[in-house]
């Protein structure tokens, strides 16, 4: 079986590889498998490493190092396992490994505080048996491999990462390449473990269809790729009211230049129409760099002017730049009761998260960072963080509706529906108005007709990957919002030809 987009729990992993198991009728045989795909990496990634240093652990992470080790030393390099001290000798199937590694005329020696020279170190310590903090000896190997000099191999997972949740409790192993096995785990595409992983491959070990008989994966990952069949062709007799009408409510004082991504962003996207309710003072600056868009000036959020606009539309997007100000609370109970599919951002949440809006239709969309996730839930942004999956599922089921929690490795979640984790964005994105255009796209998709959880989703990966495309252009450093622009027209448009 190839690869097929899931992310799994733990639990999944350890059920998917007692049926691999038990169907081969070998414990034995996966790992033969794992340490195998482990040496093609090697040879992929690094094939001139004459001098490999293989970090080995107590468990079967270290028996995938001992096959991978074997195989190095058959093919002529020169190889170093280097175990824990004080831990139990391997059981198992790891034994087994151990055994036909020291037959085969390997050599092993015991960490005592330095890794020898080599210009290749594997990690496989732990993989998803790490229960806790690593502390003491195997705290301090994992600072000699991150100090070491050379490439680090990650095998399975980077060692000290929880590869179910995504958090690091202490120290861990800071990877160029992980090669995980099996299927991908939840916890690498999400969160801290982000700054451990380094690139990523995934080898499936030849799994089976019957092998999955009762493993239910936890997310969906979606790359850039998805984007190519997301977006419905347009008609050639479509005309902009087919298209969808976005109306954007933000922009209190100090704030105008949200409202404009929003605006600028959901153009970009393909909204037919785009209208914007801000301060009257913000109009002018507004039309002078968007004058695609409509625009309103309020001094009073409600009342008939709103009552029109909100008539009119498709979606509301409403929060960027709104504050929590009488003039943002005068909109709720308008937005509220007009009934349109709904886009909630920034002080929208807060206001939410305040029960300040009446319970929300399950075709809304939230699209809150990590503090504002926090508020809603009332918790910590640590809590948030710990478990990126959990939070946001927990999140849509409290409202009922769709969530975005974004972030490294942006996290979509939605009452029944499988999450979907981004594999897209970089940290040039962490800069103030970054989400606004977020809102922007994804009032755009919704407005055009893709439903609530699917406009999500979409406009999550098309955001993030537009990041991607235009931190190539200059560095992660000095990125803005609106350098976003031409790169969410590009890739929204998949059938136009790639200009790369
Ligand atoms: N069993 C199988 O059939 C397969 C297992 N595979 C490998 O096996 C791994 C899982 O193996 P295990 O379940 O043995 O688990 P691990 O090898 O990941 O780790 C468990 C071992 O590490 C110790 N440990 C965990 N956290 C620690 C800490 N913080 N400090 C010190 N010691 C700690 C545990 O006491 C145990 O001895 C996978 O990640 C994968 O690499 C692969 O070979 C595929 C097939
Ligand atoms: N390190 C990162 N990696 C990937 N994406 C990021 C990173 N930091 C921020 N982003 C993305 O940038 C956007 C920032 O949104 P937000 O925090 O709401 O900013 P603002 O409120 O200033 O507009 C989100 O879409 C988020 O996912
Ligand atoms: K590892």
């Amino acid at each position: 079986m190839h690869e097929d987009g899931t992310l799994h729990s733990i639990d999944g992993l350890r059920r998917l590889e007692a049926n691999a198991a038990r169907r081969l009728g070998d414990d034995r045989a996966l790992m033969r498998r794992a340490g195998l795909a482990a040496w093609h990496a090697v040879l992929a990634h690094w094939p001139d490493a004459r001098r490999i240093v293989v970090a080995c652990g107590p468990g079967n992470n270290g028996g995938d190092g001992h096959e991978l080790a074997m195989h190095a030393l058959a093919c002529g390099r020169d190889v170093s396992v280097v175990g824990l001290p004080a831990t139990s000798p391997a059981g198992g199937t790891a034994a087994e490994a151990v055994r036909r590694y020291t037959e085969a005329g390997g050599r092993s020696q015991v960490f005592d505080g330095r890794l020898p020279h080599a210009d290749l170190v594997v990690d496989a310590l732990f993989g998803i048996g790490l229960h806790r903090a690593p502390e003491g000896d195997a705290a301090r190997l994992i600072e000699a491999i991150n100090s070491h000099g050379a490439p680090v191999l990650a095998l399975d997972v980077p060692s000290g990462v929880d590869a179910g949740t995504g958090t690091v409790p202490g120290i861990a192993v800071q990877a160029s390449h992980t090669l995980e096995f099996m299927r991908r785990k939840a916890g690498l595409w999400t969160g801290a473990a982000l700054n451990h992983r380094g690139t990523a491959s995934l080898d499936t070990l030849e799994l089976e269809t019957t092998d999955f008989d009762g493993v239910e994966a936890v997310a969906m990952r979606w790359t850039v790729d998805a984007l190519a069949h997301a977006l419905p062709a347009r008609r050639r007799d479509s005309h902009k009211g087919q298209h969808g009408r976005v109306l954007c409510i933000g922009g209190d004082h100090g704030h105008g230049g949200a409202i404009v991504m929003v605006a600028e962003a959901a153009l970009r996207v393909g909204a037919g129409l785009v209208e914007v309710a801000t301060r009257p003072a913000h109009v002018a600056p507004l039309l002078a760099r968007r004058p695609e868009a409509m625009a309103r000036g309020c001094d009073v959020l409600g009342g008939v002017t709103l009552e029109g606009s909100l008539a009119a539309c498709d979606v509301v997007a409403i929060g960027p730049g709104l504050s929590q100000s009488e003039w943002a609370r005068e909109a709720v109970p308008w937005v509220s009761r007009a009934g349109k599919p709904l886009v909630l951002d920034a002080d929208a949440l807060n206001l939410l998260a305040e029960s300040a809006w009446p319970v929300v239709p399950s075709d809304t969309i939230l699209t809150p960072h990590p503090g504002e996730a926090a508020r809603l839930l009332g918790v910590t942004t640590p809590d948030i963080q710990r478990d990126r999956l959990a939070s946001a599922r927990q999140l849509a089921e409290r409202h009922g509706c769709t969530v975005v929690l974004k972030g490294a490795g942006t996290v979509v979640a939605s009452p029944g529906r499988r999450p979907v984790v981004i594999a897209a964005g970089n940290p040039g994105m962490a800069v103030g108005g970054m989400g606004d255009v977020l809102t922007g796209t994804i009032a755009a998709l919704r407005a055009q007709g893709l439903d609530a959880f699917e406009a999500a989703c979409t406009g999550a990966l098309l955001h993030a990957a537009a990041g991607d495309r235009a931190v190539l252009e200059g560095g992660a450093r000095g990125l803005l919002p609106t350098d976003l622009s031409p790169w969410l027209r590009r890739l929204a448009n998949p059938d136009f030809p790639d200009p790369r």
